[in-house]
């Protein structure tokens, strides 16, 4: 299997397993009134032939007469199973756009940290809509194309091979193959024109949701028009591809046509003559003419849903990929928490080549806060991206009341911790709801949480109080308010430990020191690290880990407090 069927067979795999459990019933059913519409299609028109071939007499007998009506309800009967079949294929795969959206979903709640780094919400948003768009144009063309086209096909040529000649057969095989053939390979010449526009169309939509995420900075720089041009620039490329694409395919229509126009006029002059010689009734032309019309039918709706599949496959590609990239790996361990003792035993990781934390150890304990501070860049996110096991340390180990945090799942450290990150994410929702994040709601942890962050005044001030609203990103608060919220949030479950990434930078004094004189009541239950800039919030009783640019080192607490090991 060639690297890109690989690619593309995984996904496929997994959700078409499920949609096949959840929906085989259905399928089965869709299957046999496929079949019955497929045999009512033949049946029908040999029926009106030798009905036709019947009318020698101007008197026409009752049973005939009722033979008439018999076909008029036969074919009434064979429309309507297959107009109900669509519809039943329809319902079913809806099923399916169901497991695609949430089986792609969960699989992207799983990545690593760097997969958000490399694709924002837009570009991931195109990739699972392009992919259910996909998916379901597979099963769609399987059911209600292939299916009964395959059908048609074996049902037809049995007639025409069974009451006609076998050489209107072979002409009707002839042309069919060629039609498919052909569609096959116009599709093969212009695949790589619609790669191209896939391809593009997705970069656009990557570009599109950094500009709207950038948008209010952008307009301050007079960035409309550069940005606008861009996008048009982009969009002129998938244009352009789509418009070679198209081209390419109307001068194969006309290859279509002129294969159509040959294959009638061959089975004519062949007919004729047998006609002539009394070997055809006007039944059998007549017959003939449905049966290639409609044989032609499938063939030409297999060759289109061809077209089909390779667009379908095409716009799958970025659904696959993101599908493809690599998941976070998680522990099954469970967290007993002790003392709360976070002990850095010489911790060391690199981004690429590049080293950022080299031999860190420290513990952080509780009874006095744990401050990191050190130049920008010089590792202190990156440290607690490594204590959050957001990454993974290269050297060393991380424990935590001595158990190795490696071997603990991130649900069981995530139910101890609490984090206020450096920069605040707000939900578009109310303030409850973000602060609350999916926890048990309860108003008293919320009132509590709430003060210790001195925001309950600011809140409560409100006319709509808990239930404001904090729109896009939560900007419709200052910085300072959405800190604090982001400070309640970490604060509502009471956690046993609390990592602080620069978490008063937006405060004014007087509030960042009621909060810091909150936390240090705390500490008596929790473990508090922190990083920070401003000397001015470190006490001299608190332990601090000082990194330095490019070479990280931690340091001895402040005044020869008793600080981390190093
Ligand atoms: N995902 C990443 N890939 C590559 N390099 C990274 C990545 N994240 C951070 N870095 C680099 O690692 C170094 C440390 O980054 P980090 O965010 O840990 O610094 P910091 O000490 O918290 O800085 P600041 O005080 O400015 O917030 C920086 O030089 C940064 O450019």
């Amino acid at each position: 299997m060639t690297g890109e069927w690989a690619l593309v067979a995984a996904p496929v795999r997994a959700i078409y397993g499920r949609f096949w459990r959840e929906s085989r019933l259905a399928l089965g059913g869709i299957a046999l009134m496929v079949l019955l519409a497929a045999l009512g299609q033949v049946a029908t028109p040999y029926l009106f032939s030798r009905l036709i071939d019947s009318l020698n007499s101007s008197l026409v007998p009752a049973g005939i007469v009722m033979a008439f009506v018999v076909y008029a309800i036969l074919r009434g009967a064979s429309s309507a199973v297959s107009q109900a079949t669509q519809y039943m294929a329809w319902g079913v795969a809806q099923g399916l756009n169901f497991i695609v959206g949430t089986s792609f979903f969960e699989r992207i709640l799983n990545k690593r940290v760097s997969f958000f780094i490399e694709h924002n919400p837009v570009e991931i948003q195109k990739a699972r809509s392009e992919g259910e768009r996909s998916l379901f144009i597979f099963v769609q063309l399987g059911i209600i194309v292939f299916l009964p086209a395959l059908l048609g096909i074996v049902l037809g040529v049995g007639v025409l091979g069974a009451v006609i000649n076998l050489e209107i057969v072979a002409i009707v095989l002839v042309y069919g193959a060629a039609f498919i053939t052909f569609t096959y390979f116009a599709n093969r010449w212009t695949r790589p024109f619609l790669d191209k526009a896939i391809e593009a169309d997705q970069e656009n939509a990557a570009f599109v949701g950094n500009a709207i995420n950038a948008m209010e900075t952008l307009r301050y720089f007079n960035g409309d028009k550069w940005i606008g041009d861009n996008f048009a620039k982009k969009a002129g490329e998938v244009r352009g591809a789509w418009r070679q694409w198209t081209v390419r395919h109307l001068s194969y229509a006309f290859g279509f046509g002129a294969a159509l126009a040959v294959q009638l006029a061959v089975t004519f002059l062949l007919l004729i003559p047998r006609y002539e010689a009394g070997q055809l009734s006007v039944g059998d032309i007549v017959l003939i003419n449905t049966l290639m019309i409609q044989l032609n039918q499938p063939f030409e709706m297999i060759g289109s849903a061809i077209d089909d599949i390779v667009r379908a496959y095409s716009g799958f590609l970025p659904f696959a990929r993101m599908w493809a990239e690599p998941e976070d790996q998680d522990a099954t361990g469970r967290l007993a928490v002790g003392p709360g003792r976070l002990e850095f035993a010489q911790v060391g990781h690199r981004y690429g080549e590049t080293p950022v934390v080299e031999d860190v150890s420290f513990v952080a304990e509780r009874g006095r806060l744990t401050f990191i501070t050190g130049p920008t860049g010089a590792g202190k996110s990156t440290l607690f991206k490594l204590a959050l096991k957001a990454l993974e340390p290269e050297q060393g180990t991380i424990t935590v009341d001595g158990t190795d945090l490696s071997t603990v799942g991130r649900a069981s450290w995530y139910a101890a911790i609490g984090v206020v990150p450096q920069e605040v994410m707000l939900l578009n929702d109310t303030l409850s709801a973000n602060i609350v994040l999916g926890r048990e709601p309860d108003a008293a942890r919320l009132e509590r949480a709430t003060r210790l962050a001195s925001i309950h005044k600011f809140i409560t001030g409100l006319p709509e109080g808990f239930e404001t609203t904090v729109g896009e990103r939560g900007l419709k608060l200052s910085g300072g308010e959405r800190q604090r919220i982001a400070i309640a949030r970490a604060l509502y479950d009471s956690p046993e430990f609390l990592f602080l990434d620069e978490a008063s930078s937006a405060l004014d004094e007087a509030t960042e020191a009621a909060i810091m004189a909150e936390l240090r009541t705390l500490s008596a239950h929790t473990t508090i690290i922190a990083i920070t800039h401003r000397k001015a919030v470190i006490a001299e009783t608190d332990t601090v880990i000082r990194l330095k640019a490019r070479k990280p080192r931690a340091e001895s607490a402040l005044q020869g407090v008793a600080g981390p090991a190093i």
